[in-house]
């Protein structure tokens, strides 16, 4: 696994706040539960951070207050230096949905969902102007979509509508792109062509949030990591997140302590993973003499 992080970052400091900036958030929803509680976190522009918890951990209810959609009732979140109102009026922030909160039966063409990231920056009658048309063409191009923008959005495989969605918050030309678990779904293929985009759009000094479950693969894309469980467990470099006792707190029943013995040999070889998604994160290795972790999530297996 390849731990090796970009150096030569476009805007300084990875966690200066330059990005997003969430000091003390509490969200209560109207029932009166409350799914987020003094939650802070800062991360800078040029980064890609993964947003990791449990189901129910709040990571939605957090894409929720940066889009101006839940109330903090508390605290306050900073979006390029300003706050919530200002960044999405002037579009700022662009959204990437996950699949289920789509209505794939709406018939609606490739490119016309690409060109619904620059109704924001028309007026009110909404025509397209050759910039408009442009920016959808190479938004289209970047994410390998060109063969299919006169098809049905509801005809693709899930990995396609991920790309359109993509291209659509590229069009947008959202410096800050929040994306709900893009990796759901997707073949291995498609998942690569999907974060060579993300680290070229980190390159560009552009924000990228990213819930996932696919735990295996954030530190190989993700230089940023937010550990959250109703509240912001630890964050930071992904390296200095990802360790055994934060994973823990913030898994402690999915984390699955596996004990391999090798045929043959008397040796045994403990391996920790988490087994939250099909792309296990390994959290520790031992071999020799296993001294299986005592904790309540803990299976032999
Ligand atoms: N509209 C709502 N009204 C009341 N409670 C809600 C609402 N939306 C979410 N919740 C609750 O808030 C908590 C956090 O939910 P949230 O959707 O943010 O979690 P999540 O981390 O995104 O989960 P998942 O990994 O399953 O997508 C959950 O306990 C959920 O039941």
């Amino acid at each position: 696994m390849n731990m090796t992080l970009r150096d030569n970052k476009p805007d300084g400091n990875p966690a200066d706040g330059s990005g997003i900036a969430v000091d003390g958030v509490t969200v209560t929803y109207r029932n009166g539960y409350t799914a987020l509680r003094n939650a802070s976190f800062r991360i800078g522009k040029g980064t890609i951070t993964a947003l990791v918890g449990v189901n129910g951990s709040g990571k939605s209810t957090l894409f929720k207050a940066i889009m101006g959609f839940a109330r903090a009732s508390a605290g306050s979140i900073s979006i390029l230096g300003m706050p919530v109102p200002a960044a999405l009026k002037r579009n700022l922030v662009a959204y990437v949905p996950q699949a289920e909160e789509v209505d794939w039966n709406f018939p609606v063409l490739v490119e016309d969902v690409v060109m619904m990231g620059r109704y924001g920056h028309m007026n009110m009658l909404r025509i397209a102007s050759r910039r408009d048309h442009e920016i959808v063409n190479a938004a289209i191009e970047r994410v390998g979509m060109s063969a299919f923008r006169h098809r049905q959005i509801g005809e693709l495989s899930g990995g396609q509508k991920k790309r359109v969605f993509l291209a659509r918050a590229l069009a947008q030309e959202g410096q800050v792109i929040l994306l709900d678990e893009p990796f759901t779904g997707v073949d291995v293929t498609t998942e690569e062509a999907i974060t060579a985009l993300l680290k070229s759009l980190r390159d560009e000094g552009r924000v990228m949030l990213v819930s996932t479950h696919n735990l295996g693969s954030v530190p190989d894309f993700c230089d940023q990591t937010v550990l959250l469980k109703g509240t912001v467990l630890a964050y930071g470099p992904t390296e200095r997140v990802f360790t055994r006792e934060n994973l823990e707190k913030a898994f402690g029943g999915v984390l699955r302590h596996l004990v391999i013995d090798t045929i043959g040999e008397t040796d045994r070889h403990a391996v920790g993973v988490i087994t939250d998604d099909e792309r296990p994160f390994v959290v520790y290795e031992a071999g020799g003499q296993v001294d299986r972790p005592n904790e309540p999530g803990g299976d032999g297996i």
